[in-house]
């Protein structure tokens, strides 16, 4: 089992079963790193000598996918800019330690068509504490620009399931209404917890990806949703986080004033949206707090 630094680029390939375990270390420097990348200035996330200092709960959605098996007949590649973060998800089981090493392990559990020439991919992934125990469970969809055709995939456990269920806002006004200007440098601090796609720093990248300048990563403005929602209905309490799903909508950009709007869904869970002006961002969500 390879031992990877968690600055470090994450491995991929490989078939639909589990992946072999990935070796993450990490120390309290990352999980600084991270919270002050989705611009937290909660003192329990960015400062080492808070009484209460925590992993902030979304921490580890980078390793989403980390050590799955990439089955190259069913799922063809696709050039570097046209795979897109399309939904995530992620689940506190426990919390993870302040650092040390942990494992991830991941598996492909669908390839679906969808839309215009695009195919979604979805895996599984679970990251497990030194003693073995589940911490947090993932689950990650990306979208493959230009795959029209899915390659012939072999029949596997739970293959053409899917976690991408659709998700309708109620037709009545937000509960709860917060929100957050995303600084202009937010995705130079975010790159540094270890995601270097050149789409989010790199002018001309962006402009080969289709945009006009550079984009916020999608795992920057999930980050954001979460803390916002956990501060606002929880105290910002990480013992208090349960579950958050989203669909990356449309892109956010660097100097955005992103808004979270909240429906009461039942005792501890609101549907949610993120919307930048008029436009949503993060559509088919939902939070699950204690
Ligand atoms: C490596 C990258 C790192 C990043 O961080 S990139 C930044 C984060 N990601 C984003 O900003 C992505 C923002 N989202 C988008 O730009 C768009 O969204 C997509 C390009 C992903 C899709 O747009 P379109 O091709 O126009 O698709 P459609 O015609 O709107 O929908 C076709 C089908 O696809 C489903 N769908 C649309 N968006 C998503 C999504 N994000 N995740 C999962 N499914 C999606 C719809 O419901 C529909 O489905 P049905 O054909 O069954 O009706």
């Amino acid at each position: 089992m390879a031992v990877y630094n968690a600055r470090a680029a994450l491995p991929g390939g490989g078939p639909a079963a589990w992946g072999e375990p990935v070796r993450i270390a990490y120390d309290r420097r990352d999980i600084l790193l991270y919270a002050v990348g989705i611009n937290s200035r909660d003192l329990r996330f960015i400062f080492e000598g808070h009484k209460d200092f925590a992993v902030f709960p979304t921490f580890p959605i980078r390793w989403g996918g980390a050590g799955a098996v990439v089955d190259r007949a069913a799922i063809p590649p696709s050039p570097g800019p046209l795979t897109i973060d399309a939904e995530r998800y992620l689940e506190v089981v426990r919390p993870l330690p302040l650092g040390g090493e942990v494992s991830v392990v991941s598996r492909l559990i669908g390839v679906h068509p969808r839309g215009k020439g695009a195919g979604f991919v979805e895996y599984e992934s679970e990251v497990r504490n030194a003693e073995g125990q589940v911490c947090v469970k993932m689950v990650s969809g990306s979208f493959r620009r230009g795959v029209e055709r899915l390659g012939d995939i072999e029949p596997f456990e739970g293959a053409g399931t899917t976690f991408s269920a659709p998700v309708t806002v109620p037709d009545r006004a937000p509960d709860v209404e917060t929100g957050a200007h995303i600084p202009e440098n937010q995705a130079d601090i975010y790159r540094l917890s270890g995601d270097y796609n050149p789409l989010h720093i790199d002018p001309e990248a962006a402009r080969f990806g289709g945009f006009d300048k550079p984009i916020l990563h999608g795992l920057c403005t999930f980050g954001h949703c979460a803390h916002l929602l956990l501060s606002t209905l929880c105290d910002g309490d990480p013992a208090r986080f349960r579950r958050i799903k989203v669909r990356f909508s449309s892109p956010v950009l660097p100097g955005d004033d992103l808004k979270v709007l909240a429906w009461r869904d039942g005792p501890g869970r609101v549907i949610f949206e993120a919307r930048v002006g008029d436009r949503t961002v993060v559509s088919h969500a939902w939070f699950e707090y204690a």
